[in-house]
């Protein structure tokens, strides 16, 4: 029986391959009909989440946070500070769950990883030379194993764009390969990889299909959107063809990657559509935060108040809640 509960465990290690067949590859695979996703997307925007579905659907959103700061201005006391709202987002509510995961500088990690020890919580960083990735393979190895190193149990990298739109698959392949492989630790489970495409500069829908296919058959445990760094981040089109990726991708090998969608998600709307989105796209095996994950930095205060509204019939002030 497969672990489905570890995505990690599931990833084979990935063949080398030229990019000549990495480009055959990515031809094979099923293309982008954009009007398709327009009209798709469109139609999803229509679903309506009925109340009680909609409480269930609140926790669930709560549960698949990645809870984010990424700031130059951030401290070790913001990550703390962060860290406790993860652990309980609303202390005058234990009903509520907390978060999958806080996502933090590589620097900020071993504060992060004291915070959460022997929690249920995540500690996420963005290493690899967060938000470009333009350094040197070896210096993006050494941020990912310093940030494995002091903690981390899930490591967003990102692609190195220049490469992927020049068309040097084989660069952008062995440098996912490489990182996943500096994810290893020898005293526990790898750190789980997540690949940010950024698709926001990928230019094209077809684009943001090759790439997620690329990263995934390089050992991506999950593929995501962007860094939130760029605009257009996740928009409901490329979340879209992203979930379509893992869907065929599953239905191609048998391994099954998680999708993040990161920058812009804001309110409970935006959320509870992204799950719409992944029930009747990839199904519901992924309506699971070890297979879906929402990257947001302001988005859990938002869905306090929503719950709070269900639950009470009023809403708390705006000032109620702590700064996410
Ligand atoms: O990975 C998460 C993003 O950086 C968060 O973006 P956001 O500040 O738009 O929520």
């Amino acid at each position: 029986m497969p672990d489905t509960t570890s995505p990690a465990a599931q990833a084979p290690p990935a063949p080398a391959y030229s990019n000549a067949a990495l480009r055959a590859l990515l031809d094979a695979t099923p293309g982008v009909d954009e009007a398709g996703v327009h009209a798709r997307v469109a139609d999803l925007a229509t679903r309506s989440v009925k109340t009680t579905a909609k409480a269930r659907a609140i926790d669930l959103a709560i549960r698949m946070i990645d809870l984010t700061t990424l700031e130059g201005a951030d401290t070790p006391g913001k990550v703390r500070g962060l860290c406790t709202k993860a652990l309980l987002p609303d202390p005058t509510d234990r009903t509520v769950p907390p978060v999958a995961a806080v996502c933090v500088y590589p620097d900020l990690v071993g504060v992060a990883a004291q915070a959460l020890e022997s929690t249920s919580v995540g500690v996420a960083s963005v290493a690899s030379a967060f938000p470009a990735g333009r350094a040197p393979l070896e210096v993006r190895l050494l941020d990912t194993r310093y940030a494995v190193a002091d903690g981390a149990t899930e490591i967003d990298m990102v692609i190195d764009r220049g490469a992927f739109l020049a068309g040097d698959y084989r660069k952008v392949y062995d440098e996912i390969v490489a990182v996943k492989e500096a994810c290893g630790r020898s005293d526990g489970p790898p750190a789980h990889l997540k690949v940010i495409l950024e698709t926001g500069e990928l230019a094209t829908y077809d684009a943001v299909r090759r790439a997620s296919w690329l990263a995934m058959h390089a050992g991506a445990d999950f593929i995501k959107t962007s860094t939130g760094k760029v605009a257009p981040a996740a928009t409901p089109a490329v979340t879209l063809i992203m979930l379509q990726a893992v869907r065929d991708f599953r239905a191609a090998t048998g391994r099954q990657v998680g999708v993040k969608p990161a920058g812009g998600i804001r309110t409970t709307k935006d959320a509870l559509r992204n799950l719409v989105m992944v029930n009747e796209t990839a199904g519901p095996d992924w309506l699971d935060p070890h297979w879906f994950r929402i990257g947001a930095s302001s988005l859990l205060n938002d869905l306090l108040m929503q719950r709070a509204k269900l639950t009470t019939g009023t809403y708390p002030g705006p000032d109620y809640y702590s700064a996410d």
